[in-house]
């Protein structure tokens, strides 16, 4: 059986993580994830200050490295994946194992602006939710879970996250076959991606 590969794309905090997870839950061992966030450059690859590297541009992730391990996983090959840390801007020395599966989700904020990566998708889902139910998520998460202060979310949404979200986020969501709004509970929604995928596991 080939591997129906998804993207789950959508703003920052629009909800993909949560999208994934409930798919992982619900398939288990079946289902393979990659994020593009594994793949972002270490700060040292960055010629700014630490505090002002931009981690919305399209730029700052080795996304050549994320295509030829969807590749080689799609092939039935089992990838070594690279670990990022939000708390340090580093990528760490260890990587991970990645099986492939039946079914492989990749989600990022930015996975449909890259047009060879964007052919590698079977289905592509864009997670819609308002940009200020967006940022009060954000800044909750990043507080409690990506070490941040109030004062460096606010800068960093309003230098890079919200103007790179316009430019380059945004226009992807045309490009994507099912649009999700209230994105990351949207049971009706959920339910028709899980009969996809029943339908790809269980064609009879
Ligand atoms: N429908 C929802 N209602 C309330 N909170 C949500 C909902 N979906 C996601 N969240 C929360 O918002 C935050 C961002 O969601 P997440 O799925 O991590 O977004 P993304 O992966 O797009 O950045 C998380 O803390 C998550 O628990
Ligand atoms: O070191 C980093 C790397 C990324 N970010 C921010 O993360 C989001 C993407 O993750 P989501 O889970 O989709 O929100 C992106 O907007 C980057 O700004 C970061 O702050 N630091």
């Amino acid at each position: 059986m080939s591997s129906l590969i998804i993207g789950i794309a959508g703003g920052t905090a629009s909800g993909k993580t949560t999208l994934t997870e409930i798919l992982k839950n619900s398939f288990k061992d079946k289902v393979t994830v990659l994020r593009h966030d594994y793949y972002y450059y270490d700060k040292s690859y960055f010629n700014v200050p630490e505090g002002q590297i931009n981690f919305d541009h399209p730029e700052s992730f080795e996304t050549g490295l994320l295509i030829e391990h969807l590749n080689k996983l799609k092939n039935g090959e089992v990838i070594y994946r690279p670990v990022y840390s939000y708390k340090t801007n580093e990528r760490l020395e260890e990587k991970k194992p990645v099986k492939p599966s039946p079914i492989i989700i990749v989600e990022g904020i930015l996975i449909f602006h890259y047009q060879e990566l964007r052919e590698l998708f079977d289905l592509k889902i864009f997670v819609d939710t308002d940009a200020d139910i967006r940022l009060i998520r954000r800044i909750d998460r990043d507080i409690k879970e990506r070490g941040r202060s109030f004062d460096s979310i606010k800068n960093q949404y309003l230098n890079t996250v919200k103007p790179m979200h316009q430019k380059y986020v945004e226009p992807t969501r045309y490009l994507a076959d099912i649009i999700i709004p209230h994105g990351g509970m949207n049971e009706i929604a959920n339910d028709l991606i899980i009969r996809k995928i029943k339908t790809h596991l269980y064609p009879d």
